[in-house]
């Protein structure tokens, strides 16, 4: 198999994404690749588009025009390939929360015909070992996104998208969260959204801003760094009001 292929295979693909909801334009014709082995940062404002073009891409929502490709297979709403490419983990994280952590791990595992070992190696990858035993109504807000993580890579997708995933937690759980997402980078390609750029700038390796459902850059973090006053000019430049 050809490197070409094999690369294809572990991308996230948006051409010419739009969502239009009426007069109201969330996403207006989004064009990008991420190749694996990349955390690419999709930064932006409330509201600038990131939930949406991320739940076009993962097939939750379908486009009103363009087309997303996950691996190379155009996505549509009803692709079980697709979803064993992926892990996601909705900005608000839904967990059954009655549940105890390994309870609810092999309850998604049982969905996705995983083993037991496979589980208890996830739990042991996102450091919930000594949690896997409580309810997890009972956890931090950083340890239930850890839950979210682990529900989200026991198939061993290739592909994980994030949607604000350290929204909400304290610095350290921000830290940890952050450390979480690192291990996980080698093998797969991570789009990671968030509405901070110091998170972004920690971990990624590339970043796209959106604004107002447009993309205003697209670069690596070293092109984002050496933009004339630093990478926080550069997003305030991007994501200034449009008036
Ligand atoms: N189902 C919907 N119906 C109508 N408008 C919507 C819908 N979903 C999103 N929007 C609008 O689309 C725009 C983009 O929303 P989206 O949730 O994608 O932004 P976001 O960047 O993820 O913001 P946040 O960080 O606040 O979640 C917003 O103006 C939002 O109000």
């Amino acid at each position: 198999m050809s490197d070409k292929i094999i690369e294809s295979r572990m991308s996230i693909e948006a051409k010419n994404l739009s969502k239009h909801y009426g007069a109201q334009i969330a996403v207006n014709a989004l064009n990008f690749s991420a190749k694996s082995g990349q955390i690419v940062g999709f930064l932006g404002p409330n509201g600038a588009g990131k939930s949406t073009s991320i739940k076009m891409l993962v097939g939750l929502i379908q486009p009103t025009s363009g087309e997303a490709y996950i691996a190379g297979e155009r996505v549509s709403q009803d692709s079980i390939n697709l979803k064993k490419q992926i892990g996601y983990l909705a900005e608000d994280n839904p967990l059954y929360k009655e549940m105890y952590v390994k309870e609810f791990l092999a309850f998604i595992a049982s969905l996705h015909n995983i083993s037991q070992t496979r589980i208890q190696e996830v739990i042991q990858l996102t450091g919930l070992s000594l949690e896997q035993n409580k309810k997890i109504n009972t956890l931090s807000k950083g340890y239930q996104q850890r839950v979210g993580i682990a529900q989200a890579i026991l198939h061993n997708p290739s592909i994980l998208i994030l949607d604000e995933p350290t929204s909400g937690l304290d610095p350290n759980q921000m830290e940890e969260i952050r450390s979480l997402i690192l291990s996980l980078k080698p093998g797969r390609t991570i789009l990671f959204s968030s509405h901070i750029l110091s998170e972004v700038e920690a971990i990624c390796d590339r970043l796209l801003i959106i604004n107002h459902g447009v993309l205003q850059a697209d670069c690596s973090m070293d092109e984002a760094k050496s933009f004339p006053g630093g990478i926080n000019q550069l997003f305030q430049e991007k994501t200034k009001l449009v008036k």
